[in-house]
Order: C-alpha cells, then structure tokens, then sequence
C-alpha cells in the first residue's frame, strides 16, 4: 500500500501577462507548497475501487471524472502498466478553491504510481502525463518553490521560505477558475520581480484578486480581515480564489490569528500549516 500526500499549492503572487489565442493566459507565478493537504491511498487490488472520504467528501461526484482516477488511468495508457488498483482519496481541502486540491491529487497520484512502478521521478513521459492532467500538475509534481510561465508548466525552482508559518482561509464559496479569467481587464502590470521567494513574493501581486472580487465580492472580506489580524507579513489571495493566505514571522503569532478569525467567523475554513 502506498500512501501519497497532495500538500495543497499557492500562488505566492500571480501576473497575468497576456490572453492567448488558445483561450488561455499567459502567467508569471511563484509557486509554493505547504505541509497539509490532502492523502491518495493505493494498493494493489483484485478489483478497481475509487472511494472519497474526508471532510470535502460531498463536494465531489463520486464519478470517474476524478482527476485521480484520470491521472491512474493515464499512467497506465503513457508511462506503465499497472493491474487493478483500490485507491482512497481523503479529501482535505475545499474543492475549487485556488490551491490546486485536484491538481495536487492527481500529481501524488502520478508520484505514488511511479513510486510502485519503479520510474523516476522527472521521467519525460511522467511529466507529460502531468501537463495532459492541468496547468498546475507539473508544478504540483515537482512540489518545489519555483517561478512558473506559460500556463505554468515552464518550471524554475528558487529558494524559498520553508518553515514559514502559514493560515490559510476560504469562506467556503466555490470559485469558478474560468470565470475569473474571463473578468480580467486585459491590462498587463508587469512581470514577475526577480530575485529569491522571499523577495518576489514582497514584490508581487494577484493579478487574478480584483477579478475574483468581481465573482465573489466575501474575497475583500477574507482579505481585509487577515490584515486586520495584524502580526502577517503578507496576506494575498491564491490562484482565482477563493483561499487567501497570510505569512507569519512565528508560530505563536498565526495561532494567535487564527484563535480571533475562527471566533468571529465559525463558518469559514480555516488552516494552519507551514511554508516546506
Ligand atoms: C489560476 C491557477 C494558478 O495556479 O490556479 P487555480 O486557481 O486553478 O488553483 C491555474 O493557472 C489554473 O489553471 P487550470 O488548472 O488550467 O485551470 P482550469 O480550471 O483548468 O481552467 C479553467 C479555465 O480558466 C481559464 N484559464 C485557465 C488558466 C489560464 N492560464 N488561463 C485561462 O484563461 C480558461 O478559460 C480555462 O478553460
Ligand atoms: N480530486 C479532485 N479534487 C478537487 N477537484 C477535482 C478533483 N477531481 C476533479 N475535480 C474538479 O476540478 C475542479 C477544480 O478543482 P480544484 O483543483 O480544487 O480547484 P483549484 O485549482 O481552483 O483549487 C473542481 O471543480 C472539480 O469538479
């Protein structure tokens, strides 16, 4: 049995650079993961089976359109045969939420695969069953700090900020990747900063957060309550939303926000984790 964490992505700043011709746009992020997300069991079984459990369970059909059980199957297609597989996927984060759950599940699936097959790791052909699978699979796979380009398969790992204390929050209100895209003004700000994640993630921006604000308008509540929090270094929205983040400087500091934020809103989803 091979047991896969998919440590949920961020945005540490996201510029959208240009609309493309293929309906997609062109991006300059930082990527960067943190220590919780969410699990993908496997082992080898007489019969295949795909269970979701965990508290995000009910967001998600339990259908064969999961991107763990498309990633599984395309392993099998382009990179190695695998027999019959019972596979469990514990479902931690909120669906459609900016940290890339689906995209982190289906790279720890793709990592677990190959983990069972005997393939390494960056094999070509493991890394073009990432990109088939979404913009954010070879990032997730890779599961490094690194600045991305193109839709974000163009990968630069970069020092990061590992260890760092991290709360992340999202209202519980779904939003649709696409329709904050089609919301963006067209207006390029300028390329991602250089330098080390420290610097490039102070420098940066959400391109994507007025956008979202559009489609979700309790974002600007998200964000203007972190920073009300006080003691966060930096406080932005991931990805198109709806999950924003705040940078502490110590542990003691993010528990201290986190005890207020849950007090006054009980609703929303809230995490605790760390910058790896
Ligand atoms: C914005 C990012 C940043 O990491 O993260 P999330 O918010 O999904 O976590 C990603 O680029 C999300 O990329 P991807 O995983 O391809 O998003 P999808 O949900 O498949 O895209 C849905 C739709 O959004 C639009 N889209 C998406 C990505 C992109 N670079 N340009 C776009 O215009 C397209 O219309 C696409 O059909
Ligand atoms: N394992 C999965 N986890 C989350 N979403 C999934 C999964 N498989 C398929 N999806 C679909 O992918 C869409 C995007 O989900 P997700 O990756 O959570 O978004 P985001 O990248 O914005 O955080 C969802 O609307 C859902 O229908």
């Amino acid at each position: 049995m091979i047991v896969e964490l998919a440590p949920a992505k961020l945005n540490l700043a996201l510029h959208v650079r240009a609309r493309r011709a293929d309906g997609y746009h062109e991006l300059e992020t930082l990527f960067a993961f943190v220590a919780d997300g969410d699990q993908v069991t496997l082992a080898p079984a007489e019969r295949e089976s795909f269970v979701v459990t965990g508290p995000f369970a009910s967001s998600l059909a339990q259908s064969d359109d999961n991107l763990v059980t498309r990633a599984a199957r395309l392993f099998a297609e382009t990179v190695a045969p695998v027999g019959p597989l019972a596979i469990t996927l514990d479902k931690r984060l909120p669906v459609a939420s900016g940290i890339g759950g689906g995209s982190a599940d289906a790279a720890a699936t793709l990592r677990a695969l190959a983990r069972m097959s005997g393939v390494a790791h960056d094999d070509p052909r493991l890394v073009a069953a990432a990109e088939r699978l979404g913009s954010d699979v070879p990032a997730c796979l890779l599961g490094l700090t690194a600045r991305g380009g193109g839709r974000g398969e163009r990968l630069d790992p970069v020092a990061g900020l590992a260890g760092t204390p991290v709360l992340l929050v999202n209202p519980l209100v779904a939003v649709s990747t696409a329709a904050v895209f089609a919301r963006w003004d067209g207006i390029d700000r300028g390329p991602l900063p250089a330098g080390n994640a420290a610097q490039v993630a102070a420098a940066g921006r959400n391109d994507l957060t007025v956008p979202a604000k559009l489609v979700a308008p309790v974002i600007g509540e998200v964000i203007d309550v972190l920073d009300g929090l006080g003691g966060a270094r930096l406080v932005r929205m991931s990805g198109s939303g709806a999950t924003c983040f705040a940078l502490f400087d110590t542990t003691a500091d993010r528990a201290a926000g986190r005890a207020r934020l849950s007090a006054a809103y009980p609703g929303w989803w809230c995490l605790e984790t760390a910058l790896t």
